[in-house]
């Protein structure tokens, strides 16, 4: 298998602190990789090394199959990064802003039009950034970050402080570039809220360590949610269904299953109603990244 990005035992420390540990990434072509884990788990640190930026304690960064210690620049001239937030002139327009940049790295004044057509800003093209939203904003620093036109874009928590409608936009424009212009992306988040409609590969890390690294549809097997069943006697209720051989879990005067089929949802309020019990609501509680980290690494370091 050919891969994009490919670490192995990628580690990294600072003093006594193991930021990254032993990080075993395995990146396709055209993949939307997440990469998932909460603050301080070692995201930021993943992709400043992947980056070039910050020297790994150990372990190797292949990237299009090359060694980032010796073909750095031939590397990175096909990498786009979205890494910290970007800083532009507010009093110049997008296309002046990109249009600095754009001299620097010596690509032609076309790719301009190109790329604020790809975020969807051409109607902003000679507004001034100060009047930019957030989302906006993080839209002509993605512009930029494609300007040389790379194969790889790596983001690091773009949707940061994004309000609903921003984040819909980031991820509608991340949907597009790996269909229409062939890219492999990462994007880091600590939301799997925010990358789950977006990823088709997930890896998750947990205080430096990768825990899970598959397909998006293997994590949503984790990620289902609970569903909760509100009656009005929910202890009667509970032990009705297990008299019936539905394993169900009761806590806090609540009836929940950790999966149940629709067709197991039917089943269940058919038992209750038989047995009298009225049932006011039939709930979906969505696991946390946390609850699931938690189940993954439940008795085990790591999977
Ligand atoms: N330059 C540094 N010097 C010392 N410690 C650092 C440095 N950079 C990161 N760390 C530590 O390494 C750990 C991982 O940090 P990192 O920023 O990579 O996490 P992250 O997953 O990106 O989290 P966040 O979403 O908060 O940025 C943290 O405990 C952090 O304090």
């Amino acid at each position: 298998m050919e891969y994009i990005v490919q670490t192995q035992n990628l580690s990294k420390r600072f003093g006594k602190e193991q930021a990254v540990a032993n990080l075993n990434l395995q990146i396709r072509k055209g993949e939307i990789y997440g990469f998932l884990g909460p603050n301080g788990a070692g995201k930021t640190t993943t992709i400043r090394m992947l980056l070039g930026l910050m020297k790994p304690s150990s372990g190797t960064i292949k990237i299009f199959q090359k060694d980032i210690t010796k073909e750095r620049i031939q590397i990175l001239a096909n990498v786009g990064s979205l890494v910290e937030n970007p800083s532009y002139y507010p009093h110049l327009t997008a296309y002046e802003n990109l249009e600095a940049l754009r001299k620097i790295l010596g690509v032609p004044k076309s790719r301009i039009d190109e790329v604020l057509e790809i975020v969807r800003l051409k109607e902003a093209a000679n507004k001034k950034v100060k009047g930019f939203s957030l989302g906006m904003k993080q839209r002509l620093g993605i512009a930029a970050s494609l300007l040389h036109n790379p194969e790889l874009l790596i983001l690091d928590e773009p949707t940061n402080g994004l309000d609903p409608s921003g984040i819909i936009e980031i991820r509608n424009l991340i949907k597009r570039l790996p269909k229409e212009y062939g890219m492999t992306i990462i994007i880091s988040s600590h939301l799997l809220s925010e990358i789950d409609q977006m990823a088709t590969q997930v890896g998750i890390v947990s205080k430096g360590k990768l825990i899970f690294q598959d397909s998006i549809e293997e994590m949503r097997r984790f990620a289902q949610p609970k569903v909760l069943f509100k009656v009005n006697n929910s202890e009667k209720g509970w032990r009705c269904l297990l008299a019936n051989g539905i394993k169900a879990d009761y806590q806090n005067g609540v009836i929940f299953l950790e999966e149940c089929s629709d067709e197991k949802v039917a089943h269940i309020v058919q038992v209750l109603v038989q047995e009298g019990i009225s049932v006011f609501r039939v709930e979906e509680e969505k696991r946390s990244l946390e609850e699931i980290f938690l189940q993954m690494t439940m008795g085990e370091q790591a999977i």
